[in-house]
């Protein structure tokens, strides 16, 4: 499998070549050349897997011959035999429609442990292969960042520089980066909003006085590896609810694109999805762009659901590009003129083609509440903000078809964002034991300016060059 960049003019890569990557160098995102399938048997087949063993059969025509199918079953059984619960991810009903897939029974309670457990032993994989040093430089909003030190903490021959917008994480969110103590780890704090810090981390992989030097890795699911491990969870409820035989319909939080886009992938594989509903909290660029073609970047409002405050989403452009006709240079243009004036007009081909499978939905603080309310006090469950968000939505979308189930993503452990959900429901569900003694221990993270200049100067003073 050969992956290309949506901007058209970066090298074509193999998947190992892609994991290392990162962001493509012409500032593009690599995509697979073309989308492996799946016929309706294939997936029948595929119902009652482990998930470890299924993880295996749905990424392996995007590994290629960089893994054989038996070392990516190895790495995915270890990966997934880090979560708290046997299914990985249990799907949970919730009235005769409302389905609730659970994402948060990894390390650090959130979707991202899904893909990123399984990237850090890629990581480890790959570089044992050859004799180079990996700087990772990520952003986040708050759940990538603790996804990601836990899976790269520690391991030789790896860096990780995560920068987070400095006082606009969750307490639980923050100690889980700032605790972890490894000498490998080093958490930034910036003045600004994510957007900011994920717009440095991008224009450092386009910076040789940095590329030169380090080997510059993204956890960041700008990394292609990132959406494949997530295209899986699809698979796992759609089977469980009648796939291929019956269509489903998804409802995603949604920030950066990743989660959604992976639900994409999936329905390109052959997945029968009636529907992929892209929830926004009132940062709702996605929302925008979906129902009326404007995607214009405002400023980012902060909100109960920190990890979706985001206007600017790296993978709508893989959208872009694949709704658009896998176009390179016409992508390329488009992003240039987004870069300048943070504002473009999706092409009539773009929006037609988004249409035929997503929809998308907003929901204001109080839909949000009233969203957590409704599954606590009608169906006993106790979600987080990011949760009920897409919840709203998918309650709002009655206009498909009745036998169609409804499965929204659940992609933050509630302990996670405590004081909202007690907010609303009364609840203040305590942290699993698995995160231990979280409040306790000591944090460690520097607080910079949020300038780019700041930033690279802080990593290459203590990231180690890419050749030892
Ligand atoms: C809890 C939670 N929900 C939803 C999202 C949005 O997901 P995506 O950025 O893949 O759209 C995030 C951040 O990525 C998140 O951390
Ligand atoms: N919500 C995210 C933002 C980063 O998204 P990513 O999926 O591109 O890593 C977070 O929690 O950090």
């Amino acid at each position: 499998m050969k992956y290309v960049s949506t901007r058209g003019s970066a090298p074509a890569l193999d998947f190992e070549e892609v994991t290392l990557a990162g962001l493509a160098s012409d500032g593009g995102l690599y995509v697979p050349e073309s989308w492996p399938s799946f016929s309706a048997d294939e997936i029948a087949a595929m119902a009652g897997l482990p998930y470890a063993e299924l993880a295996q059969k749905v990424m392996q025509p995007f590994v290629g011959d960089s893994l054989t199918p038996e070392r990516l079953l190895e790495l995915t059984r270890q990966a997934y035999g880090r979560f708290a619960h046997a299914a990985v991810t249990p799907l949970k009903q919730l009235d005769e429609r409302q389905w609730v897939l659970e994402l948060f029974h990894g390390p650090t309670l959130a979707f991202k442990d899904v893909a990123l457990q399984l990237l850090g032993l890629l990581f480890e994989e790959f570089l044992g292969r050859r004799d180079d040093h990996l700087t990772i430089v990520g952003a986040t909003s708050g759940d990538t960042g603790s996804a990601a030190i836990d899976a790269v903490a520690g391991r030789a021959k790896i860096d990780i520089f995560m920068l987070h917008p400095h006082g606009r994480v969750s307490d639980v969110q923050r100690r889980q980066m700032t605790t972890v103590l490894a000498p490998n780890v080093h958490n930034i704090a910036i003045d600004g909003s994510f957007d900011d810090a994920q717009a440095m981390v991008k224009r450092m992989f386009n910076d040789p006085g940095m590329t030169g030097t380090f080997g510059i890795a993204a956890v960041n699911s700008i990394n292609w590896a990132r959406l494949m491990a997530q295209v899986v969870y699809y698979f796992a409820a759609a089977l469980q609810l009648g796939a291929p035989q019956r269509k489903v319909a998804f409802s995603v939080p949604t920030g950066n694109f990743g989660d959604v886009f992976a639900g994409y992938v999936a329905a390109k594989m052959g997945l029968p999805i009636e529907r992929l509903i892209v929830a926004t909290n009132v940062n709702d660029i996605l929302h925008r762009a979906l129902s009326t073609g404007d995607y214009s970047a405002g400023t980012v409002t902060p909100t109960a659901a920190p990890s979706m405050d985001i206007q600017v989403s790296s993978n709508f452009e893989r959208l872009l590009f694949d709704a658009g006709g896998r176009d390179g240079a016409a992508m390329a243009e488009q992003m240039r003129t987004f870069e300048a004036t943070k504002a473009i007009q999706l092409t009539n081909a773009q929006r037609e083609s988004a249409a035929a499978l997503f929809t998308s939905a907003r929901a204001d603080a109080s839909d949000m509440a009233n969203a957590m309310r409704w599954a606590h006090e009608e169906c006993g469950e106790v979600l987080d903000p990011h949760t009920a968000i897409a919840l709203h939505a998918a309650r709002a979308a009655t206009d498909l078809p009745a036998d169609v189930p409804v499965v929204t993503l659940a992609t933050a452990h509630p302990a996670k964002f405590v004081d909202a959900v007690e907010r609303a429901t009364g609840v203040r569900p305590p942290l699993p034991s698995r995160v231990g003694d979280l409040f306790e221990r000591a944090e460690a993270c520097s607080h910079l300016p949020g300038t780019y200049d700041a930033i690279a100067a802080f990593v290459a003073e203590r990231a180690t060059p890419k050749h030892g």
